[in-house]
């Protein structure tokens, strides 16, 4: 039982710190998985819907002839913005003008419109930019060329960051951690900090932050991937991710409490889970024990071969019977040259015998009698508030009973005698003391040659 326990213990030890462990690492994952997801839906879509309108057609027929295909160009990028529910625009190399999905144009001017002729210089066919208006947008510049590589302009989807502020801002709430979005030049284009978003036409850098201030010069240029961080005097954990089509760096910072809270709640559950288990095991062992306990004493009560009461009960029930001052006549009752049935007939069948004496004397005795096996080829009977004389006859009659029985073991019959020594008692008595004048009475019966009963009265009874 104690191997068992110790096993059982274990196993949920076991058991309890794979699932901390378990707990941590989903933690961990789900911590990382909505940033994935960020990326995919809020930077990723945006990007492929706009590689794959590059690709049209349509779209290259309208940018060659830009200055008479300008109502159509209007009425595309209208329905791309009704379909899609982004912005798009058509910046035209040819008329220098660019056109929007809201209808409005906007004159390419060297000098002030500087996006365009930076991005027209740089080798990338594909660019991710924040627009510097009063409602700043996040884009995406794809390069658009005719069959023969002639530069046509530029193709663009724009999202409001508005957009990004609320996506950021849920994920805040829930898990708890900061965005910063920052470019090659490492100013910040995207971030869940609105301290951080751009302002006017001036981007912060993130060499403007006081925690990258904090590091020292390696740090500063090697990857920040897993750092340890002070920020805001809060520890916290950084992630560093590289969004590859648009040559950016995503930095994913988490504060260290909330990670330990959520870590620490899932240790709290384990291991309330495994002291309740623990508690509950306990008390299933106890109360297996009990009835076990139960269950053996009851089966210590009884003679196994006979079924009678054995000798311990039957001595509390004498016991018993003295303490409610009642008076009993004793008798013992001894199977006689016994010896010799189980030589003759071998052991078991003496067993058969003396299972089929136990059930006759049980049936032939008055209810409130009681039957026990005293040990080997004897057997008790109480008597309550049974004068001697009574007993006497009373035995008389299942002494005659005994001798007249045959008991059949598979093919041989067996006759059988019985001596009967009684003894009684008026007051309360040790049993030892009622026995022995029993015995005696029976060791009459045996030497006066056995098959009879004789009595024997305790001297001052
Ligand atoms: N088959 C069987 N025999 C038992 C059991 N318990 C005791 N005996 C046998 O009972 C026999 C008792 O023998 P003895 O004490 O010599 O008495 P007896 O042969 O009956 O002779 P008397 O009592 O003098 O008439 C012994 O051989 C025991 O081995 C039992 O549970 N089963």
């Amino acid at each position: 039982m104690f191997a068992v326990v110790v096993v059982s213990i274990v196993t949920l030890v076991h058991i309890s710190v794979s699932k901390i462990v378990a707990e941590q690492s989903r933690a961990q994952q789900q911590s990382h998985s909505p940033a994935m997801q960020l990326i995919i839906q809020q930077l990723m879509q945006p990007l492929h819907i706009s590689q794959t309108l590059a690709k049209a057609k349509e779209l290259k027929d309208l940018m060659l002839n830009p200055v008479e295909n300008e109502e159509q160009i209007f009425v595309t990028l209208k329905r791309l913005n009704q379909e899609f529910s982004l912005n798009f625009f058509i910046a035209s190399e040819i008329s220098r003008v660019q056109y929007d999905s809201e209808g409005k144009k906007i004159e390419l001017n060297e000098g002030k419109v500087d996006w365009y002729f930076r991005y027209k210089s740089q080798p990338e066919n594909a660019m991710a930019d924040i627009g510097q208006w009063q409602n700043p947008q996040f884009y995406i510049d794809l390069k658009i060329y005719d069959d023969e590589d002639n530069f046509l302009g530029v193709f663009g989807v724009g999202k409001s960051l508005n957009a990004f502020t609320q996506v950021f801002n849920e994920y805040k709430k829930t898990y708890g951690y900061d965005f910063i979005f920052v470019d090659q030049n490492k100013d910040i284009t995207l971030t869940s900090d609105p301290e951080l978003l751009i302002k006017g036409v001036t981007f912060k850098n993130l060499a403007d932050l006081p925690w990258f201030q904090n590091l020292n010069p390696e740090q500063q240029q090697a990857s920040l991937n897993n750092l340890l961080l002070q920020i805001n005097g809060q520890e916290a954990l950084i992630a560093e991710l590289n969004i590859q089509p648009f040559d950016w760096t995503l930095y994913i910072i988490t504060p260290l409490q909330s990670r330990q809270t959520e870590i620490s709640r899932g240790f709290i559950i384990s291991v309330v889970t495994l002291l309740a288990v623990i508690f509950g095991l306990f008390l299933l062992i106890y109360n297996l024990l009990y009835y076990f306990k139960k269950d053996i004493q009851k089966i210590k009560q009884i003679d196994i071969l006979t079924e009678l009461p054995n000798r311990s009960n039957i001595t509390l029930k004498f016991e018993e019977l003295m303490y409610e001052k009642q008076s009993m006549s004793l008798v013992l009752i001894d199977l006689d040259n016994f010896k010799p049935i189980n030589e003759t007939h071998g052991r078991k069948a003496g067993d058969i015998v003396l299972r089929q004496v136990a059930q006759m004397l049980q049936t032939d005795i008055r209810e409130t009698d009681i039957l026990g096996r005293w040990g080997g080829e004897e057997f008790i009977l109480l008597m309550p508030n049974t004068g001697p004389h009574e007993a006497v006859e009373l035995c008389q009659e299942l002494c005659n009973k005994l001798g007249a029985m045959t008991i059949t073991t598979g093919t041989t019959s067996i006759q059988i005698t019985g001596s009967f020594g009684v003894s009684f008692t008026a007051s309360p008595r040790t049993m030892s003391e009622v026995i022995s004048a029993a015995d005696d009475a029976l060791f009459s019966a045996k030497r006066d040659g056995r098959n009879m009963v004789r009595m024997q009265l305790i001297d001052s009874d």
